[in-house]
């Protein structure tokens, strides 16, 4: 393994710092293991101050650790070396901003995130679905597609999927993916050099145009102007846009009203955090992409104590893979344990019992105390019964534990709270949705 320090590290950073930071700063770097140290290359100077002033000290910590790579030194300067001349398919470093820099309007599609490497489980089936409809009728089935969930949800990895398959399906078409903060910062800069011409025919002539986290234009008006009348004439155009936003379009504060009332045109989906059979179908399709023999145990563990963002589930997977890697050692159950230890520990003392309780009795206006007290009342069992089974859910708690915490009831009350919430989230889409915003609340 030519760097399996930087690698190491990698898997580090990748559970620490946003994929969005990652991909601008870290990504970039290339990395060159020599005589016990490692010498980070960056692009130019611009990356290599960022580097330095925020992430130069958290990279030596993990690389000099004793527990880690265990090298001597980090040297960060400016620098390239040729890329490898044999890679197929895997995402190194360099390779990306290479691209970018030779093609500046090129769609910056990620071969990666397609419909075959996109699990479908109950939490993501609705949007897996419009979006394979919008990548085979581009324009015409649902116009615009917005997708919108949590974060490390897969809402970025779908729309790349429809823009893979249409590319796939018309190799000639202009599609357009980025970050709204891009499409921001090509404005401001369109502004400067009086190009704003130039931005709108390059904006204006997409075929397909894929915008992510739009709630980043919340706030900024001259960006929300430019942007309707970008997608107005997209949609008269009959080009396909697909949006993805963090939450539901009317919830997002400072954006225009026109622009929502927009976005209900075409289709809303939500992308639901996944339940544990998905969470553990993703961790078996990312093992086997990755060509990693992930035992079924261990694949249940990680996705039971991860449920959060499947970002997150990758970052554990990740880690546990570049360690028995690192240490030559098989990847088993225990060896998990071990490698995700502070990870885990990390993330029990974020979700206590005491915190979901808190958290219920805000959302349905009631007192904690009221969790806990013999009450019977439908507006007060309810939230309790949901309390239950998010502690069920969420922390490592017992029945009985749980039971204790919520005044001393019996493990077999919480058991049944569990069923009942169950069975009401099958059969009542406000029970569903209520828990779906706890579970989000509690776990982001
Ligand atoms: N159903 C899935 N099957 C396989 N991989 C998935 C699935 N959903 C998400 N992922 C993976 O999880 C990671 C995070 O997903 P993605 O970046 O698409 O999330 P997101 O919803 O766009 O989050 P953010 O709002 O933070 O941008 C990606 O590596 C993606 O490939």
């Amino acid at each position: 393994m030519g760097n399996s320090a930087w690698n190491y590290c990698l898997s580090r950073l990748e559970g620490e710092i946003p994929e969005q930071q990652l991909n601008t700063w870290i990504r970039p770097l290339q990395a060159v293991e020599e005589q016990g140290q490692l010498r980070l290359l960056a692009p130019n100077r611009f990356v290599m101050d960022w580097v330095r002033d925020h992430f130069l000290d958290r990279i030596r910590s993990l690389i000099t650790a004793p527990d880690g790579p265990g090298l001597n030194a980090v040297v960060l300067e400016i620098g390239s070396q040729a890329a490898p001349a044999v890679k197929t398919n895997s995402r190194t470093a360099s390779q990306p901003q290479q691209e970018q820099a030779r093609t500046p309007a090129s769609s910056n599609i990620n071969p990666k995130f397609t419909f075959d490497t996109f699990v479908e489980g109950k939490s993501n089936q609705l949007a897996r679905a419009a979006c394979t409809q919008v990548a085979g009728n581009p324009g015409a089935a649902y116009n615009p597609l917005f997708l919108y969930g949590g974060v490390g949800l897969g809402k970025t990895h779908l729309m790349h999927a429809v823009g893979n398959l249409i590319l796939r399906d018309r190799p000639g078409a202009k599609v357009l993916y980025l970050h709204s903060e891009r499409f921001v910062g090509d404005m401001v800069k369109a502004l400067q050099h009086n190009a704003i011409n130039e931005f709108k025919r390059h904006y204006r002539g997409a075929d397909a145009l894929l915008i992510d986290d739009i709630q980043f234009f919340a706030r900024k008006e001259r960006s929300q102007e430019e942007f309707f009348h970008t997608f107005n004439a997209l949609l008269e155009g009959q080009q396909q846009v697909v949006l993805t936003c963090d939450r539901y379009p009317k919830e997002v504060d400072g954006l225009e009203e026109r622009l929502k009332s927009r976005f209900g045109w075409g289709l809303t989906v939500a992308i639901e955090p996944p339940e544990l059979e998905t969470r553990v179908a993703i961790l078996m399709s990312k093992a086997s992409q990755d060509g990693v023999d992930l035992p079924d145990e261990v694949a249940f563990f990680i996705a039971k104590r991860i449920w959060s963002n499947i970002r997150e589930l990758e970052g554990a997977l990740k880690r546990v893979v570049a360690n028995a890697q690192f240490t030559g050692q098989a990847i088993t159950l225990d060896f998990t344990k071990e490698a995700l230890k502070d990870l885990l520990a990390l993330q029990d003392k974020l979700v206590t019992v005491e915190n979901i309780q808190k958290t219920v009795a805000e959302y349905y206006k009631i007192r904690v105390a009221d969790l806990l007290s013999k009450r019977r009342s439908r507006s007060i069992t309810r939230p309790r019964q949901v309390a239950m089974a998010l502690a069920k859910e969420l922390t490592s708690h017992s029945l009985p534990e749980i039971g204790d915490a919520f005044g001393g009831r019996d493990h077999t009350t919480v058991l049944h709270a569990c069923r009942k919430v169950e069975e009401l989230r099958q059969g009542d889409s406000r029970v569903d949705e209520d828990f779906g915003n706890l579970l989000r609340t509690l776990t982001t």
